[in-house]
């Protein structure tokens, strides 16, 4: 699967664009701010229907417009597809496949699989379990519709539960009968969402620790550790548990939106004790990890972003990634770096065919 041509009208520092694409290997340079993540951004745009940096769909459109309109050709098992993303501020996001708006966004999630690296992805680490629980999320929803559908149920009843919990200490009254409603409803899509990331878990975590030691020349041991309250009790019995809590929070404080992913590094949290570079490079692991996971459920090479990827790592890291990700099972890569003779050097030692384009203002 490769992305052939993109335009870009309005998209955030573009007025208008066309890009005709590499098959294999594309490398976007320029100075600061001249707008090489906005195209990989774009991009992102087209595989996921909403921006990885931005998710403030009006912010997205340029300045100076009041819409904006990104269309990528694809060509994925040698058949073409055209994805269309457009915007007009204050009215409702389009998404189009060959022409014809998707009803619901959720059914576009996964004809482009598509993975970015970028330095946002700090945030993994550093920010709350939301970050972590979206993260394996996004990846498991791109393979499994029933997965996505269990989720977007499970969050429905979850903000309707909470609400229940809120009227019930507005009004000073309590219904056990109505809030089983909500509990039983959540105890059937908790436990599919659970076992489900349990098990994507068990295939995922060694295919990252696999990834992190050919990063890292073996030198360090990474972990993933899936932690969630359902795997000590069911999520009635919790709900029973905490039924006082719950009632005098006013929201539902057991579940799985609860749940969390713990990374180690060589036994501690990588979040306390990981240095930058050892940080970036477990990054790099986890989304090289999605690549491998993506590229199997769907039997298709995902496309690859690499955004601005290269500071804070030493050189033999470098050459490490750029040798993965060049190898001849990669599919089509995108590459921003404000060093194009950096860039050009390691893409120029993989051999293979690319494209430079050097953003001007
Ligand atoms: N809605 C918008 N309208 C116009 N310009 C925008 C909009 N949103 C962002 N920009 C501009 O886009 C530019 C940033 O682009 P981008 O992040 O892609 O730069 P970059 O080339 O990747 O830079 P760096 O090398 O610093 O990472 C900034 O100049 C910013 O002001």
């Amino acid at each position: 699967m490769y992305l052939d041509k993109l335009s870009l009208l309005h998209y955030k520092n573009f007025e208008q664009q066309d890009f005709y694409l590499n098959k294999k290997i594309n490398c976007f340079v320029g100075p600061n701010g001249i707008g090489k993540t906005n195209v990989l951004d774009s991009i992102y745009h087209l595989a996921y229907g909403k921006s990885y940096f931005n998710p403030i769909t009006s912010q997205n459109i340029n300045h100076y417009a009041d819409f904006f309109v990104i269309e990528g050709h694809f060509v994925k098992h040698n058949r073409d597809e055209k994805i269309v993303v457009s915007a007009k501020k204050g009215q409702k996001k389009i998404i189009k496949r060959n022409g014809k708006a998707y009803e619901k966004f959720s059914e576009h999630i996964g004809l482009i699989p598509l993975v970015i690296i970028s330095p946002a992805d700090r945030d993994l680490i550093i920010e709350g379990s939301e970050m972590r629980r979206k993260f394996i999320d996004s990846i498991i929803s791109q393979s499994d519709t029933v997965y996505l559908q269990n989720l977007i149920r499970y969050n429905k009843t979850l903000s309707q539960r909470n609400s229940l919990l809120k009227f019930f200490a507005a009004n000073r009254s309590f219904n056990q009968t109505n809030l089983e409603v909500y509990n039983e409803q959540l105890e059937e899509f908790g436990k599919v969402i659970f076992e489900k990331r349990k098990a994507f878990l068990e295939i995922f975590a060694p295919i990252f620790e696999q990834r992190y030691e050919s990063i890292s020349n073996k030198q360090e041991k990474v972990a993933i550790n899936y932690k969630s309250q359902l795997s000590q009790l069911s999520l009635n019995e919790l709900f029973k548990e905490n039924l006082d809590k719950d009632r005098a929070l006013q929201y539902t404080s057991v579940g799985t939106h609860k749940d969390d992913l713990v990374f180690k590094l060589n036994n501690h949290p990588i979040k306390k004790y990981g240095s930058q570079g050892q940080q970036k490079s477990f990054l790099i692991a986890l989304k090289l990890a999605q690549y491998d996971f993506l590229k199997k459920q769907n039997n298709v090479n995902p496309i690859l972003l690499l955004d601005d990827i290269f500071d804070k790592l030493d050189e033999q890291r470098v050459r490490h990634i750029i040798q993965l990700v060049s190898q001849d099972d990669l599919g089509q890569l995108f590459i921003s770096d404000t060093h194009p003779d950096r860039t050009e050097a390691a893409i120029k030692a993989s051999a293979k065919e690319y494209s430079l384009i050097n953003l001007q203002a």
